[in-house]
């Protein structure tokens, strides 16, 4: 189906899949600032821009309530994505963050949020190349302003303020085929509270299964089963640093992360994101690395069930323990936090446990892109070392 706006855009277009002869890189070079347009672009007559302060209390329940009513739904409607402030408030404050990437548009007579999108720095490695790019997420169009094209402005919007801090690239990802994909990948689940999500509709008792069956073939170790395997704290941030820059080599695709950043998107917060460590009883050597990120869905419309507690596989590092152990301590301290689900991506060696530890594939794909960059060849997941919140 036509992609009216996104033939307009520097991205890689289907009609040159396969086309190697094109170089790999960035597919428009950057604009002088003097020509980066200065003002911003215009809205419909009854709709306003507004720089969305995340620091504010009031702004983060503003927006924390305009995602909680309008934003990802799964695709038979069933459950919303239901971010909470404190994620926001952390999610869109990394090191460097700037506050005009948070946009936001309302109503001028009642000063309603209605939109919203954002932008956070990032330095990606691509191959050998680190690029400055925008992590754009959070793009939000109110229910009832559905197909106004507002989706186009907005994303065009903060382009422009991407630009205007000399940014070229972008990276985001969509349940939709846009052009191109750089990579897509599958989700898959894993159930800590199998009577929940059956009692919700999120999974279905299998043939031939009876509930205490199901429930009994999910069944976790009360703690974790490695030796040293603890919490995070704020003196492992250079190790864990270390470990995380070496794993992520192995990946096409790969933040390239600093002690500032893991001090930021690892070090533990509750009810954001939770990271683990295996410390060697005997070298006290940091030799494994587990984290997971907590993202709720509303439950629509259930009777008693309002709120499914997910858990979302963030970054691990294995070079020790196997990672098939690692994860199924991760699973168990996620049961022991009382989550639902734990969710992961078949991104990096994920793979390599999804299956054993009783994952079952979830309903929909998530597509990887890159603004404004061209990748000849669409990666594997297991080439793609990057997980956006
Ligand atoms: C269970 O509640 C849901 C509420 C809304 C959407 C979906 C399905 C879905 N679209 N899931 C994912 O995109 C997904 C599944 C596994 C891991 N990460 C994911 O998405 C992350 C990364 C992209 N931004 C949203 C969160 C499920």
């Amino acid at each position: 189906k036509r992609h009216k706006f996104w033939e307009t855009q520097p991205v890689g277009q289907f009609k040159d899949l396969g086309d190697s002869s094109l170089p790999e890189g960035p597919i428009e070079p950057p604009t002088p600032l003097s020509e980066v347009k200065q003002e911003p672009y215009n809205l419909p007559n009854l709709y306003e821009w507004i720089t969305c302060d995340m620091e504010s209390t009031e702004m983060c329940t503003e927006v924390y309530n305009l995602l909680s009513n309008n934003y990802v739904e799964d695709d038979d409607n069933m459950f919303r994505f239901n971010y909470s402030k404190e994620f926001l408030h952390w999610a869109l404050r990394p090191p460097g963050h700037y506050k005009s990437w948070h946009i936001g548009v309302r109503v001028k007579s009642s000063k309603k949020l209605v939109a919203f999108i954002t932008g956070v720095p990032a330095r990606i490695r691509v191959r050998d190349s680190i690029v400055q790019m925008a992590e754009i997420n959070f793009l939000c169009v109110h229910k009832k302003l559905r197909s106004k094209r507002l989706a186009p402005v907005m994303i065009k919007e903060v382009t422009r303020r991407v630009h205007l801090e000399n940014i070229w690239q972008a990276a985001y990802t969509a349940g939709v085929v846009l052009p191109t994909p750089m990579s897509t990948c599958q989700y898959w689940h894993r159930s800590l509270n199998p009577k929940k999500l059956i009692d919700v509709g999120f999974s279905r008792l299998g043939a031939r299964m009876t509930m205490s069956r199901t429930i009994k073939l999910y069944k976790l170790p009360e703690s974790p089963v490695t030796p040293g395997f603890r919490k995070m704290e704020l003196h492992d941030v250079p190790a864990v640093t270390r470990l995380l820059r070496n794993y992520l080599l192995q990946f096409l695709v790969a933040p390239d992360l600093d002690e500032n950043d893991v001090e930021h998107w690892l070090l533990p917060k509750a009810d954001v994101v939770d990271s683990f460590l295996v410390e060697s009883p005997e070298t006290h050597e940091i030799t494994d690395f587990c984290s997971f990120y907590t993202l709720p869905s509303s439950i629509l419309g259930h009777p008693n069930h309002s709120i499914l507690k997910a858990a979302y596989s963030y970054y691990n590092v294995s070079t020790k323990t196997p990672l098939l152990q690692l994860m199924n301590d991760a699973l168990i301290v996620a049961k022991q936090k009382d989550y639902d689900v734990f969710n992961a991506l078949d991104v990096m060696q994920n793979d390599c446990f999804l299956k054993e530890l009783k994952f079952g594939p979830g309903d929909g794909k998530l597509h990887y892109y890159l603004y404004n960059y061209r990748i000849n060849h669409v990666l594997r997941p297991s080439e793609l070392g990057l997980v956006l919140l």
